[in-house]
């Protein structure tokens, strides 16, 4: 009695949730983030389930052969969902017919050829090595592509580990002892549906979390980049500057404001499309130059921003020149152009600065030079008009210049 209550309850828990995988799935327009796939499984799981309550105990009929092949298919769905979600590519229904044609065909020969036990054994066996592949790949993803979700992985790999062990555990006492290891109310088969309803309760709000949490981080991306190059955009220069100063390591920072010359000629010869490739071969040139860390930037029309971390005069120096060089050096290939194109940048660099609240100071001196450096001729780099002889100072608060 109570162990149907167990199986009753795990059953409304899977196929409520796989609803609301689904619901949450119609809301993701393009990405789904393999919710509609954790749908399918946690459905298929769910029947399977529900078909094992009709079946009441161990028995060779369609029944159970399709409550078999369910279950073993869940874990294949929530496999290639995860995948998904990743946004690694994943086919789903040829896998999971495929899964489940072999599946089925291999539960008839084995039920022919070495009874019902070794069918039931099958089972348990094969859903063990499929959550321990599932672990593995846990794993394997903390390492490479789920590096930000650290925690969240560890929990699921502690938690599939468990259903792990109770299939290697049941596939162990079936092998032993035979069918009488499957009673429902048996100690061991208690305990294993005691922890599969757990499962279904925590499960798929963690996973819900991890959508929300990729859709924050998405939103956030959102609004601090432009969309053209993919570079910050002033409000993600500006908190990332504030983190950066938040730091005790926090050392003063350069700006560079990097403007590309003659621009309105490339666009009014060559048209919008083209401008738009340059910007983003320039926005590309820039990210491609600066040092891990430093901060790259588009704050508007053809006008880019680096700020320089964790670097003193002489660093500042290469890198400008590196730069402005690399834009020079680097032609622009664009779809249906027959040449190439050649840009060239004009770059004003600011004194150094120690704070978030000094942005705008630096942003005016590095304006001012860049100003200078346009009516000097361009395709160079002008520094900060300085007292003569001293190295630029740091500006706390308000320019200098
Ligand atoms: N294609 C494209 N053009 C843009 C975008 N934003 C601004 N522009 C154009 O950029 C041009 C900027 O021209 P100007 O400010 O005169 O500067 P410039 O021609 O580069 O001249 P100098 O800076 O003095 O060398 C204008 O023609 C704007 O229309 C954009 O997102 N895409």
């Amino acid at each position: 009695m109570v162990a149907t209550i167990l199986v009753g309850m795990l059953c409304a828990h899977l196929l409520c949730f796989s609803v609301m995988f689904w619901l949450v799935s119609k809301r993701l327009h393009g990405n789904k983030m393999g919710m509609d796939i954790f749908a399918m499984g946690n459905l298929l799981l769910g029947f399977a389930y529900v078909l094992q309550l009709a079946e009441g105990g161990p028995a060779w009929s369609l029944v159970s052969a399709v409550n078999h092949t369910f279950t073993l298919a869940a874990p294949v769905a929530y496999w290639l969902g995860a995948m998904r979600f990743f946004g690694l590519p994943a086919p789903f229904w040829r896998p999971l017919l495929a899964v489940a044609v072999t599946y089925s065909a291999a539960q008839v020969l084995v039920q022919w050829s070495l009874g019902p036990v070794a069918r039931y054994a099958m089972l348990s066996g094969m859903s063990a090595l499929l959550f321990l592949a599932m672990v593995i790949t846990v794993v394997h993803g903390v390492r490479t592509f789920a590096k930000d979700l650290y925690a969240e992985m560890v929990f699921f790999a502690v938690l599939i580990s468990g259903i792990c062990v109770l299939n290697a555990l049941k596939f162990m006492k079936l092998v032993d002892g035979g069918l009488d290891a499957l009673q429902m109310d048996g100690s061991f088969q208690l305990v294993f549906y005691i922890y599969m309803s757990s499962l279904a309760t925590v499960l798929p709000p963690a996973i819900i979390w991890l959508v929300l949490r990729r859709l924050t981080d998405a939103l956030r991306n959102l609004a601090a980049r432009d969309p053209l190059t993919q570079l910050l955009n002033r409000r993600g220069l500006s908190e990332a500057l504030q983190m950066y100063f938040n730091s005790r390591k926090a050392v003063p920072a350069y700006l560079l404001l990097v403007d590309i010359d003659h621009f309105k000629r490339i666009n009014d010869t060559h048209g919008h499309q083209i401008g738009d490739a340059v910007l983003r071969h320039v926005a590309e040139v820039l990210r491609g130059a600066v040092r891990r860390g430093d901060l790259a930037g588009r704050i508007g029309g053809e006008e880019f921003l680096i700020v320089c971390l964790d670097s003193d005069l002489h660093g500042v120096r290469l890198l400008a020149e590196r730069l402005r060089s690399a834009v020079e050096r680097q032609a622009v290939h664009t779809t249906g152009g027959a040449h190439p194109l050649h840009c060239t940048v004009t770059m004003g660099v600011s004194n150094p600065f120690a704070g978030a609240h000094a942005f705008e100071g630096a942003m005016q001196e590095a304006d001012a030079a860049l100003y200078r450096g346009k009516a000097a001729g361009r395709n160079r780099i002008e520094w900060p008009q300085i007292a003569h002889g001293e190295p630029p100072t740091p500006i706390v608060g308000a320019s200098t210049t």
